[in-house]
């Protein structure tokens, strides 16, 4: 497999070569003070994952394992057109939109007898059983059914050909090491390989690839097979929410050229300049909220090297975001149909 520069690496050659996007050094001191007391309280920590979000396993053994694959699979592209016309999906009487309408329709088919998280299952899906699956309780579809069709049959024929039907031999294979797991999964399943040229260079961002791995702790809470020691290595998830809150808590701040090209609802490609820049910006300026947080809590001589890392804080800003939609509906969020995020 062709191997490209690291996403901290490529963030880093993006924000010093970025036109249109940049980190604000002031911005990210900022948020990092701002979060400094919330980032010691327990709902910042991996055990947030289960006790803040009902539609996740509770679980942390095989079963819950292929949950996360198959949704991490499919954890893409939920936004719509117009806000008032979007994909949703009811599920013990609570209606979920965006991501959650995805783990909503999984837990339906699982309450519904259907093996959605078998590899067994998924590896031969038909386009009509997907979209039984997936579907919604408007008249707007889930986006990108034909892709996850076919995402869903080719990750399902891996697991099966070389993983024994279960994501939780590919946890094995990594032993505790979440770059090795993430290797191991960049090698084997094609849909993950989230890459990019810029300004000449390969650059990567593996937000899927990232995010499995740090489900996959979170799923077996640090523990065991998911005792990776090496988690704080990974960088924040390059999606379409944590760019539009950093540049709400302005860490992030795009020109007023492409300010003007959000607002319009312009369609990008997976690649342009713009979403790359955008991308690779996000990964910096969390690295850098990141470094800023470890440096107060050692100016108190408190070590927080295990509590502080990048994948609690996506998941803190992820989360803030889903909170905060009023506040932020100002700040577009840029529109790409593609695979990756
Ligand atoms: N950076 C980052 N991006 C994340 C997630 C999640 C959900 N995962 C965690 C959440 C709770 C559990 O703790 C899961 O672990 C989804 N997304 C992305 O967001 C977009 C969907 O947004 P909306 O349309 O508003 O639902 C889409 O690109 C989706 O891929 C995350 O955590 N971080």
């Amino acid at each position: 497999m062709e191997v490209f520069p690291s996403p901290l690496e490529s963030a880093k050659f993006i924000a010093e070569h970025s036109k249109d996007v940049s980190v604000d050094e002031e911005g990210t001191r900022r948020v990092a003070e701002s979060l400094f007391d919330k980032a010691s309280a327990a709902e910042f920590g991996l055990a947030g994952w289960k006790s803040l979000h009902e539609l996740n396993p509770r679980a942390a053994d095989k079963e819950a394992v292929d949950w996360v694959f198959l949704v991490d699979t499919l954890n893409f592209s939920f936004w719509s057109e117009q806000e008032d016309r979007k994909y949703l999906v009811k599920y013990k009487d609570k209606t979920y939109s965006g991501y959650w309408s995805l783990c909503a329709a999984v837990n339906r088919a699982l309450d519904d007898g259907i093996p959605i998280t078998s590899a067994s299952y998924f590896a031969t899906m038909t386009l009509d059983q997907v979209r039984h699956v997936f579907r919604s309780d408007t008249e707007v579809p889930l986006p990108l059914i034909e892709e996850r069709h076919r995402v869903l049959n080719e990750s399902g024929i891996v697991l099966l050909e070389k993983f024994g039907g279960s994501f939780l031999t590919c946890v094995k294979m990594s032993e505790k090491s979440a770059q090795k797991l993430l290797r191991l999964v960049l090698e084997n399943f094609p849909s993950y390989r989230d890459e990019a040229v810029f300004e000449k260079k390969k650059v990567s961002f593996y937000k899927r690839a990232q995010i499995l791995v740090a489900d996959t702790w979170s799923v077996l809470e640090g523990k065991g097979d998911g005792s990776f020691d090496d988690i704080s290595s990974l960088t924040i998830f390059a999606d379409y929410r944590i760019p539009q809150v950093l540049v709400h808590l302005k860490a992030m701040k795009y020109s007023e050229e492409l300010m003007k090209k959000l607002r319009e609802g312009t369609l990008f490609q997976s690649g342009d300049k713009e979403e790359v820049e955008i991308r690779g910006c996000s990964i910096w300026c969390c690295a850098l909220i990141c470094k800023y947080l470890q440096e107060l809590y050692q100016k108190k001589g408190q070590d927080m090297q295990e509590n502080i890392n990048a994948v609690l804080l996506d998941y803190y800003l992820w989360d803030y975001a889903r909170g905060h939609r009023e506040e932020m509906k100002d700040i577009p969020f840029h529109r790409v149909r593609c695979i990756y995020y």
